[in-house]
């Protein structure tokens, strides 16, 4: 049901059940929204998923749709609608201007030019038969009427955070995308991070000198931690004119993107705040994935093939790897998954024990019986309650994200000493860290059209007035997001998902569950 919701173009919203929500969640749109008033949502499993943020009535998504055509109809099936803020929230008055894209070669033969307001996506799409229709967000794309004049955008993009493949090829589309489906030709990088709003150069972007960009990794904008000053960037904005803000970033950037968007709301400024969601470790929760992750873990896999051919070619060889994922283990994930090289993948979410029964010790010792080598992937946040007690444990970089100690250095020791002082057993161990070198390679095709998207979502989204939203795939449609609900949450593995069951499956590593004192 609620993929053909997710799809369907003449959508209509009706059913025969009782409504849970009062009343004055039935109002018209775009007008009723104030994200300022979100609250997090509660994903347990034991409560209902129908707790969101802002619920609307699904007779209410259409804005032509008055509160009163609805009263009769007292029924959405749990319908909840995740809405995104739209500048006419506070600047009511916003004239509106026919979208140019109506008259766009490119889509001169598309069937359905513009998303209908009505679209919306499943944000679950595993179902019972009687369960309610649960959590939707806006489908990403054109809309019918725009917010600006073209002529009149003067748009902005920066990047922040740590880098991830495709960073590049998302300024590039964010740029080619406002100048060919728009008309926009005002465009401004802002370098060097959210600092460089106040402290450093801009750099003017046109088609032409983004043209190959998407071919380098990194980002030619340079990106910064730290320095998030939301009233001197609003000022800032408000200086330069600019009226559209792209906003390229992880978790703390888009927590930024959303401070910049109240400050911008409280001052009625028509600027549009866009967030595009960027991160190697794959934290961003809701959307399905975060772009580059496909290619770091593809280039996850000469790191591991490497250790590999290293431990095959020597007696008792003992690889470990050690890959990004500050709080989440995805990358080493997936690497493993895809790589069945691997002995054991040891992420943040699953902690591990050295010792004894059912410890790492035993399972290095039986696979090096039974094939004389062993390869370990070891994500960076993994065991990392060994290293607490440390001296630097509690050091932070300039955005306040805790410094990780090196789990792979203290392993490869630990895991040394234990056969060489212990077992009197020789082993040749081979540590591998090619922690940047999955993250500063360019993006791969499939990441490339995956980056297109995002950009071009954003720009629709931005044109067609909403702001403070996070563009992203939902069960691989693209939604707008509030921003605040992507990052209230870290998406770590879970280990109660079937995904870390195949991976041990895969591995037949221990679980380290059964830990005996
Ligand atoms: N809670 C926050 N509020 C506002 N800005 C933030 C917040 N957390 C981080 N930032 C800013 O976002 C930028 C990037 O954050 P960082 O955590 O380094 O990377 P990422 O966005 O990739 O997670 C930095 O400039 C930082 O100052
Ligand atoms: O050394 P840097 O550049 O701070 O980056 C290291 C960190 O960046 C990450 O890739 C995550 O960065 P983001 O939070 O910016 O996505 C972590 O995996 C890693 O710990
Ligand atoms: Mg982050």
């Amino acid at each position: 049901m609620d993929l053909q919701l997710a799809s369907s173009p003449n959508l209509h919203f009706s059913s025969t059940k009782t409504l849970p929500f009062p009343s004055r969640f039935h109002k018209p749109l775009p007008f009723s929204t104030n994200f300022t008033y979100y609250k997090p949502i509660n994903y347990s499993k034991n409560k209902p998923l129908i707790t969101g943020y802002h619920p609307i009535r699904a007779q209410s998504l259409n804005p032509n749709s008055t509160p009163s055509d609805n009263d009769d109809d007292d029924d959405d099936d749990g319908f909840v609608l995740e809405d995104v803020p739209h500048l006419t929230n506070y600047l009511p008055d916003l004239p509106t201007y026919p979208n140019p894209l109506e008259y766009s070669q490119a889509y001169a033969i598309v069937k359905n030019t513009f998303v209908s307001p009505e679209d919306v996506l499943a944000y679950q799409i595993v179902v019972q038969r009687g369960s309610p229709r649960g959590v939707h967000f806006r489908r990403a794309g054109p809309r019918e009427k725009v917010y600006f004049k073209p002529e009149e955008v003067r748009a902005c993009i920066v990047t922040c955070g740590g880098l991830c493949p495709g960073i590049n090829t998302v300024i590039r589309e964010i740029v080619c995308g406002l100048n060919y489906m728009y008309g926009v030709n005002n465009i401004l990088g802002i370098e060097g991070g959210y600092k460089g709003f106040y402290s450093r150069n801009t750099m003017e972007l046109s088609p032409k000198i983004v043209n190959d960009i998407h071919k380098r990794g990194g980002t030619i904008l340079q990106t910064s931690r730290g320095g998030h000053d939301t009233n001197k960037i609003v000022d800032n904005i408000q200086d330069r004119g600019i009226n559209q803000v792209y906003i390229i970033g992880g978790d703390g950037t888009q927590k930024g993107a959303a401070a910049i968007s109240k400050e911008v709301e409280r001052r009625r400024l028509h600027v549009a705040v866009a967030g595009i969601p960027k991160t190697i470790d794959n934290d961003i929760a809701v959307i399905d994935k975060s772009f580059g992750f496909d290619t770091a873990v593809e280039e996850a896999q000469r790191a591991i093939n490497a250790a590999h051919v290293e431990v095959e070619s020597v007696d008792n060889g003992i690889g470990i790897v050690k890959l990004m994922g500050r709080y989440s283990g995805f990358i080493a994930m997936f690497a493993t998954l895809a790589s069945r090289d691997v002995d054991c993948c040891l992420i943040p979410e699953s902690p591990f024990y050295l010792e004894g029964e059912g410890g790492l010790f035993e399972f290095v010792q039986q696979r090096l019986k039974e094939n004389r080598h062993v390869v370990i992937v070891l994500a960076e946040g993994a065991g990392q309650d060994f290293l607490s007690g440390s001296e630097n444990a509690t050091e932070k970089d300039a955005s306040g994200n805790k410094l990780l100690l090196d789990i792979g250095l203290w392993l490869t020791q630990k895991i040394k000493d234990h056969f060489t002082t212990v077992k009197g057993m020789a082993v040749n161990m081979k540590y591998i860290d090619p922690t940047y070198m999955i993250r500063a390679v360019p993006s791969n095709a499939s990441d490339n059209i995956y980056c297109t998207l995002l950009a071009q979502s954003a720009v629709h989204g931005a044109m067609a007035g909403y702001t403070g939203f996070t563009v992203g795939p939902v069960n691989s449609r693209h939604a707008y997001i509030p921003i605040g609900h992507v990052t209230e949450a870290t998406n770590v593995v879970k280990l109660t998902d079937r995904m870390w069951a195949r991976l041990l499956a895969s591995t037949n590593q221990p679980t380290f569950l059964n830990k005996h004192e």
